[in-house]
This record gives C-alpha cells, sequence and structure tokens, in this order.
C-alpha cells in the first residue's frame, strides 16, 4: 500500500464474502488493525470484528472446500478467490489461541491485492522472530516436552513461517554447554521446551555466553554485566513452570508459542549469586533458604514422582518445621518506586519498570559517574529463620496465582527479600495458606520484607566455621557475633533453592541486575474489557 499525501497511513476497504454474506472488510493501518463489519442495519447485523495487525500470525491463499462454496445460488457458477487470516483469540486467564477467518470475492486481483498488503504488513513486524533455537528437555514434568513441542508448537512455528534448530537434549546441562559452542548470533531468540530448571539452564548458557564474548569476568560479583539481547522464550512443560506463569499469566504452550510468533519482548532482572568471589548461579524467580531450599533438597531425590515430588516434599517439610540461625544485611533498592506492600502488580507495560529502564539508560550513558554500590547504605538483621525467599518477580504459579510477592516487578532493578522468622507450626501454616488466597500474606509479626537491590547471607554455623564471605561481610557480622556471643541456634545449615537448583554454598553474595535478558513474553496483561470484543466475535462463529 502506498502512502496517502500528507503522510496518512492508507486504509483498504472492500466488501468481501465470509461466510454466506457480505462485509465491509477494512485493512486500516493507521490504527494498525484489519476490521469486518456487517454492513446491514444495526438490528439485523452481526457484530463487528477486529484483530490488530501485531496478532496476525499470517495470511494464506485459500481453497474454499465443498461445505465452505456452498455459500449462494449464484456463486456455484464462478470461480471464488479466497484467503485465510490467522490471528491471535485472546480466550479467559491470559489464555491464547490461534483463531482463523476466510473472506473470499469472485476477483482473483482483489484477493491478491489483500494478500499481498497483509503479507507487507506482517513483513514490517521487526520484532517477529524468523529464525529460533529450541532446546527441549524430554524428562522435564510429566516427560511430555517432546509431544507438546511436536504436536502444539511445531506446527504454530511452521504457520508463521519461522525456522528452527531443534535440539533435543541427552543430558542435564546439553543445552547449557551448547549454547558456548554454536553461533548464537544467527538466532532471532532461543525456545526452551521444559520447567524453570530448563529455563535456568539456557539462561545461563545465553547470559553467560554472552558476558564471555564481551571479555566481563563473571567471578567478579561487582562487574557491571552485559544485556543480552537474544529473547528467550518458554514453552512451559515442567512441574512449576512459575517463569512463565509470572510473565505470561498462564502456563500453557500454545499461549506461550503464540508470544514467541508475534515478537514479544519482556525485559527481565537477573540476580548473580557468588560465594568468596567465585560465581554460583544466576537467578530469576526464587531464591529461597530453608523452606524452599528443603523441599528442592528432599524432592530431588523424588523426581520419579513427578510434578508430585513437590507436594510431597512440601508436606514433610512442613511438619519439620526446621528453622535456621543467620545474620542477612542488604542494601535497600532505593532507585524503584514501588514496595512490596502494593496493592497493585506488575503488568504489561509497568511504568515503574518503564521508570528502571530509563534510569539504566541513563546510567549506561554517564557510567564514570555511577555511585559505587560499597559507598550505599546496608542494613543487618540476624535472627531464626524458617524460611528466607529473594524473588526477582511475583513467583507466581499454578499452586500460587498471585505468587510469593505479588506485588515484586518483573523488571525494576530490585528483589523483594522475605523473611519469616521462627514462628509456630500453625502461623507458618497460616502464612501458606495466604499464598493461595486474596489475604495479605505479609500481614503477620513475624514476616518482614524489604525490597533490596543486593544482599548477603552467612548462617550461623558457617559464621562459627568458615572463613567469611567478603571482607564487608566480615566486619559487619563479626560485630553481631560479638554483641551477641551464646544463642541457641539450629546446628545445621538449610541450602538455597536457585531456581529449582540447589546451591553448594550458605553463604552467599547476591546482586540484582537490572533487565539484564528478555524473554519473549509481554507481562500479565489486565483484563480489559475490549479483550473480548474483538476476541469472542471470530469470523468462524458467524460461518
Ligand atoms: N535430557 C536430560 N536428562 C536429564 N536431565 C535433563 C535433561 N535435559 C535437561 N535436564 C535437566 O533437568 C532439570 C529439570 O528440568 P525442568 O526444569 O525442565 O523440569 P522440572 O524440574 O520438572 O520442572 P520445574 O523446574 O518447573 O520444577 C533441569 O535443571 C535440566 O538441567
Ligand atoms: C497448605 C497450603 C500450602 C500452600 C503453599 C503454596 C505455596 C506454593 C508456592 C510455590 C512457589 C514456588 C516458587 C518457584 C520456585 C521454582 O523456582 C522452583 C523450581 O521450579 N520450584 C520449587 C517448588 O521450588
Ligand atoms: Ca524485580
Amino acid at each position: 500500500m502506498e502512502r496517502l499525501p500528507g503522510g496518512r497511513r492508507p486504509r483498504l476497504v472492500s466488501s468481501l464474502g465470509l461466510g454466506r454474506r457480505s462485509w465491509e472488510v477494512t485493512l486500516d493501518e493507521e490504527r494498525g488493525r484489519l476490521a469486518w463489519r456487517d454492513p446491514r442495519p444495526p438490528r439485523r447485523a452481526g457484530e463487528n470484528c477486529f484483530v490488530p495487525i501485531s496478532e496476525i500470525i499470517s495470511v494464506e491463499e485459500t481453497e474454499l472446500n465443498k461445505k465452505q462454496r456452498n455459500i449462494g445460488k449464484w456463486q456455484k457458477m464462478t470461480k471464488l478467490h479466497a484467503f485465510t487470516v490467522y490471528y491471535v483469540k485472546k480466550a479467559r486467564n491470559h489464555r491464547w489461541r490461534c483463531s482463523d477467518v476466510t473472506f473470499w470475492c469472485v476477483d482473483e486481483h482483489l484477493c491478491n491485492q489483500w494478500i499481498q498488503a497483509l503479507k507487507e504488513l506482517l513483513e514490517m513486524q521487526k520484532s517477529r522472530p524468523k529464525q529460533l533455537l529450541v532446546y527441549i528437555n524430554p524428562y522435564g514434568g510429566k516427560r511430555q516436552g517432546k509431544r507438546i513441542y511436536e504436536q502444539k508448537v511445531a506446527p504454530l512455528f511452521s504457520l508463521a513461517s519461522i525456522s528452527t534448530d531443534v535440539v533435543i537434549t541427552e543430558h542435564a546441562n546439553h543445552a547449557k554447554d551448547n549454547l558456548f559452542e554454536v553461533n548464537i548470533y544467527k538466532y532471532d531468540g532461543v525456545v526452551c521446551v521444559g520447567g524453570d530448571g530448563m529455563f535456568s539452564e539456557v539462561m545461563h548458557g545465553l547470559v553467560g555466553r554472552i558476558q564471555k564474548d564481551s571479555g566481563i569476568d563473571q567471578n567478579n560479583p561487582k562487574a557491571s554485566l552485559v544485556q543480552c539481547n537474544i529473547r528467550i522464550g518458554i514453552i512451559p512443560a515442567g512441574s512449576t513452570d512459575c517463569i512463565c506463569y509470572s510473565t505470561v499469566g498462564i502456563s500453557d504452550p500454545v499461549t506461550s508459542a503464540l508470544h514467541i510468533i508475534v515478537g514479544d519482548c519482556q525485559p527481565l532482572d537477573v540476580s548473580s549469586v557468588h560465594h568468596n568471589n567465585m560465581f554460583l548461579k544466576y537467578s530469576v524467580s526464587l531464591l529461597g533458604y530453608g523452606f524452599y531450599g528443603d523441599i528442592l533438597k528432599d524432592s530431588e531425590k523424588k523426581r520419579w514422582m513427578g510434578p508430585m515430588r513437590y507436594d510431597y516434599s512440601g508436606f514433610k517439610t512442613f511438619l519439620s518445621h526446621h528453622y535456621y540461625e543467620g545474620t542477612i544485611a542488604y542494601q535497600p533498592a532505593k532507585h524503584t518506586l514501588g514496595s512490596p506492600r502494593d496493592k497493585d502488580s506488575c503488568r504489561t507495560g509497568c511504568y515503574i519498570c518503564k521508570k528502571s529502564e530509563q534510569q539504566l539508560a541513563e546510567q549506561h550513558k554517564d557510567c564514570g559517574l555511577k555511585h559505587e554500590e560499597g559507598e550505599e547504605e546496608w542494613k543487618v538483621i540476624k535472627g531464626k529463620f524458617l524460611a528466607i525467599n529473594a524473588v526477582n518477580m511475583s513467583c507466581a504459579c499454578p499452586r500460587s496465582p498471585k505468587g510469593l510477592s505479588p506485588a515484586a516487578h518483573l523488571a525494576d532493578g530490585s528483589a523483594d527479600l522475605i523473611l519469616v522468622r521462627k514462628c509456630s507450626r500453625f502461623d507458618f501454616l497460616r502464612y501458606l495458606v495466604r499464598h493461595t488466597n486474596q489475604d495479605d500474606q505479609f500481614d503477620f509479626p513475624f514476616v518482614d520484607v524489604y525490597r533490596v537491590k543486593s544482599f548477603q547471607f552467612t548462617s550461623k554455623l558457617s559464621e562459627d566455621n568458615e572463613s567469611n564471605v567478603m571482607d564487608i561481610g566480615k566486619k559487619r557480622f563479626g560485630q553481631f557475633c560479638r554483641d551477641h556471643p551464646a544463642c541457641c541456634c539450629n546446628i545445621v545449615n538449610s541450602t538455597w533453592n536457585c531456581d529449582g537448583e540447589t546451591l553448594d554454598s550458605s553463604a552467599i553474595e547476591v546482586r540484582v541486575h537490572c533487565q539484564l535478558m528478555k524473554l519473549f513474553a509481554r507481562g500479565i496483561e489486565e483484563n480489559c474489557k475490549d479483550e473480548a470484543a474483538y476476541s469472542q466475535n471470530s469470523a468462524e462463529q458467524l460461518l
């Protein structure tokens, strides 16, 4: 379509057949949408429909089948030309489906004009991936990864003309190691089919590779890491699928495939975890010590149980009611606008995350003037904890639809540090139950939550036995030990659950890297009334 005088974007308007009737179909580039409306008087007309061009998956010339051809007596004599538009149909609870509508006309030239105009507009959607590298963990979750990909995802990728290189992993770390070897730069994105653990592996491969190629030493806890612009797509096929659920709003392979196809982009905060100047892991969802660390440790022995292992180990861990003594030092996240007790959650286009993005861009501009983190204020807390959870995002998942910290942000450069102090079993149960209902899980005297940009933890046991985490920690923690010499603490350490992987060290140093990576997602969309307007009146209902 050519530009109109005055730079206005053109409209293509035609009367096209849809089912048995003629509809007024408009391709409105200005408003970025394809719309079709029944031109009959309002009382007799069907409802109007529209699809944003950004949510059209593909357009194809179509041969009308026998049923579709039986659309009117006179048309039987004439050759009909048709095209089908495949588009995203939004259903309830953030679920997306691929729907289609077929338009016909007798004029071959008009039909081709429509196909060409739509294809040109799709070509202009520059954020859409053309080539993807896919890793499938055949053993994640209920071991359905390969079937899910082949039956639900691959046909959609092919419909959208996305070419793929597929690797079915043969062992743990296969995907991660592979990402250090292949030419990642020829891909528009990497897709992982599996759970949080599989995502973590792919993220480590990709983020690690970018640091290596940029000459960044990951072992330096103070290093400014280089942002990874190759997006990761998650096709959920794991046990918890918390990262997918927290960034899309549902754990559903078809929905995730469609977010990849339309080229969504959601930046994500990533925490680096170090011990004694040695890089341990990155975390994007949960870093949990105590309750969640113990669940993970126990559940790893029961992998054969599949996703049920978390319920079994969760119940066992709850009954054991272990608490752990240690010291936490954290730097509050003063740069962010939000607080963990906010009523509003992070949603698509979140202004708090946008603000952090602007701050990050400014920091990159004048990196020389950046504040030294060591100079900023540290707060220290010592105590006996049932759980210490640091979350970079809400950690919503099917088990806990609002998550461990409902107001946490995906891309604000901070984590919510949740400290659950020693309390009775009954109180801890009340706390856990609030993860599953609308009540405020932070409204307990034994629960504290802080928005932080970095923190350190050392257990009482390692304070006593090991050399300390780092010099700054040595001074701070040492001071507390002298102040409170003897206390009756639990004598064993827990382990850290880092996005579903156990860490070897209990003494850790954690730093949040604002928007270090990007996902094929758009955050959780607000449930808006408009949503139903174009989704529920899909053309097939009218045929
Ligand atoms: N072929 C393989 N054989 C064994 N382990 C694998 C293989 N491929 C990947 N893995 C490892 O399996 C671990 C768990 O996988 P994944 O996250 O997909 O499933 P899950 O643990 O059931 O789900 P979730 O992490 O959501 O709880 C990952 O950490 C990954 O490193
Ligand atoms: C008696 C009612 C108890 C209900 C407790 C519900 C709380 C569930 C919250 C789960 C949040 C999980 C956060 C995500 C962690 C993942 O990184 C990890 C790997 O998939 N999963 C687990 C379970 O550690
Ligand atoms: Ca965050």
